[in-house]
């Protein structure tokens, strides 16, 4: 199975705020990978690490065989990822022009795909989250913090990435909604065949749309193995420091 990225002994954090230590994850191509952890564990700025948005002190990440150890974000994006950041109630999601419709902004965030091509994707994006075709002509600031996030990570996938970074997309949406978005991101992977690094705070369902998991607890990678290996007692346990 081909690698789309592999991260070794990372040290990263903000400034001398170190938060990572030593951590190693890998992605291989076609795999949905869950990254759990309490609040506050640095999944997030393990995200932001790849991407050029944190500060790395040592360590190496390899993207599609490049390394991109501290490349700023706009060189690692052009490799190939999208990552969709975190947003508190899914209101100022970077990316989403809220003057223009849902159908403007996902044209506007086509770069790199030709005409033809961008048409395709659009309608692809439509079958995959049907309310965005109803919603096409609707301007984006006029959106539920749901529809936003389903346009935020559209927006990511008309940028044909090979691997989507998805932090706590489920956050803040109706309980419903949070069962559509797993099964959701199960079928970008089918269709797409995009590798997914998935954190999330919902455990139990991403661990059943998951093939592997990493448990990272204060910076460290305390659990790291398949996701039928692992049940919330267990996940309970490391999250605790047991
Ligand atoms: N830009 C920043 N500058 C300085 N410290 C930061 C910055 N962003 C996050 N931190 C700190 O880094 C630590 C790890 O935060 P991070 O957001 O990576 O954790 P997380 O596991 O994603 O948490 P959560 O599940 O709550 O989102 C926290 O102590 C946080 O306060």
């Amino acid at each position: 199975m081909a690698e789309v990225l592999r991260v070794e002994k990372l040290e990263a954090g903000y400034g001398k705020f170190h938060v990572l230590f030593g951590v190693d994850i890998v992605v291989n191509s076609g795999e949905i990978v869950v990254l759990l952890g309490p609040n506050g564990a640095g999944k997030s700025t393990l995200l932001n690490s790849i991407v050029g948005m944190a500060d790395v002190y040592s360590g190496r990440i390899t993207l599609l065989g490049h390394d991109v150890t501290g490349k700023p974000p706009h060189e690692v994006m052009k490799l190939g990822v999208a990552y969709v950041m975190q947003s508190p109630n899914n209101f100022g999601t970077p990316n989403i022009f809220g003057e223009l419709t849902v159908f403007e902004n996902l044209i506007a965030a086509s770069a790199g795909l030709s005409k033809k091509d961008v048409l395709k994707r659009v309608e692809e994006i439509y079958e995959i989250f049907p309310r965005l075709r109803e919603l096409r002509d609707r301007k984006a600031k006029f959106l539920s913090g749901g529809e936003r996030q389903m346009l935020a990570i559209s927006l990511g996938l008309m940028k044909n990435p090979k691997l989507l970074m998805l932090d706590e997309p489920t956050a803040g949406l109706a309980p419903k909604l949070v069962s559509e978005f797993f099964s959701v991101i199960k079928d970008i992977r089918d269709k797409f065949g995009i590798s997914i690094l998935l954190v999330e705070q919902n455990a139990k369902k991403a661990l059943e749309i998951g093939d592997r998991a990493y448990v990272l607890v204060t910076g460290r990678i305390r659990y790291s193995g398949d996701t039928k290996s692992i049940d919330e007692d267990r996940l309970a346990k490391l999250f605790l420091g047991q």
